[in-house]
């Protein structure tokens, strides 16, 4: 069983001829209500994937609907809270291009207490994994205690913050970042070769996994001194919110499954390319048997 200490979002999101400008006022052509954070976008896609994991999170009473749909999805909730907080939201735009901009309001993601959280961590087994994200508070207890335990982390760094640059990063087994976040990692400039990424994180992290996404231009895998390449798969991205959050749980659901790490990039990324192609976060991920059509027959398959 996988632990996933992660954010659960109410996603707002409008469709816009272009990202609205600052100054501007932009009417948008459609508007959905949907759940997304990266946490239970995770969650969903790895449990979508086949894989076992339970979600460990809060939710503001009024929104159990939300929890009732990570279930039905296969994600075990018995360790998501229903408080009386509001729920964490984003207002989510997307535009012709299918390029979005995310405005967040945490909400309840931000309500863990210490005492519930050294309780969480005294449940997982040592050995098992713990994955995160940096949309929940108290990070930094969450690493120290995961570590201590013998929990094997693994994080993705999103959204960035200055706060990631204080955490005990090399505590993490796995990390997946993309390349913005690679480059305030290594602190590399913008438009860096992978390669020189790949290269500055391996210094700063060597006892490390990472796999670094690149969007359209692909995925890399990197341990000491073994590095693969997964290319692009050739599709139009309707909309790309989430499509990392699949690759991850995709991912994880094939570590899970004791698959080599080439196999685990081909299906994260048979994964995220279906997701652009559809509109929302947890709505658009994929199930197993349509990732499955594709690696079989290809992105033609009926
Ligand atoms: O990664 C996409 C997610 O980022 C934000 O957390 C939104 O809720 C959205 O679902």
């Amino acid at each position: 069983m996988l632990h996933n200490f992660g954010s659960i979002n109410l996603d707002h999101v409008y469709r816009v001829p272009h990202l609205v400008r600052p100054g501007e006022t932009l009417a948008s052509h459609d508007y959905r209500v949907g759940l997304g954070g990266k946490g239970a976008n995770q969650s969903l896609a790895m449990a979508r994937a086949g894989g076992r994991v339970r979600h460990w999170g809060r939710l503001g009473r009024q929104d159990a609907w939300a929890r009732d749909l990570m279930a039905r999805s296969g994600v075990a909730v018995d360790s998501v809270a229903l408080v009386d907080e509001p729920s964490g939201h984003a207002i989510i735009q997307v535009d012709d291009q299918g390029e979005n901009a995310i405005l967040l309001f945490p909400g309840a993601n931000h309500g863990f207490t210490t005492a519930d959280l050294d309780a969480r961590i005294a449940e997982i087994a040592p050995g098992d994994w713990l994955l995160t994200q940096n949309e929940c508070n108290a990070l930094p207890r969450v690493f120290a205690r995961a570590q201590a335990r013998g929990v094997k982390i693994a994080f993705n760094p999103a959204p960035m913050t200055d706060e990631v640059a204080g955490l005990p990063l090399a505590a993490c087994r796995l990390l997946f970042v993309n390349r913005g976040e690679a480059e305030a990692l290594t602190g590399l400039a913008t438009d860096a070769p992978a390669e020189a990424l790949l290269a500055a994180l391996a210094r700063r992290l060597p006892a490390t996994e990472t796999v670094l996404t690149l969007g359209g231009d692909g995925a890399w895998y990197q341990y000491g001194d073994q590095r693969h390449f997964q290319p692009p798969l050739p599709v139009v991205a309707r909309d790309t919110t989430a499509a990392g959050d699949t690759f991850i749980g995709y991912y994880l659901a094939a570590v899970q499954a004791d698959l080599p790490p080439t196999a685990c990039l081909e299906r994260a990324a048979t994964a995220a390319a279906l997701a652009v192609q559809r509109l929302g976060a947890t709505e658009s991920i994929p199930d197993a048997a349509e990732v499955e059509r594709v690696l079989r027959h290809g992105l033609d398959a009926p």
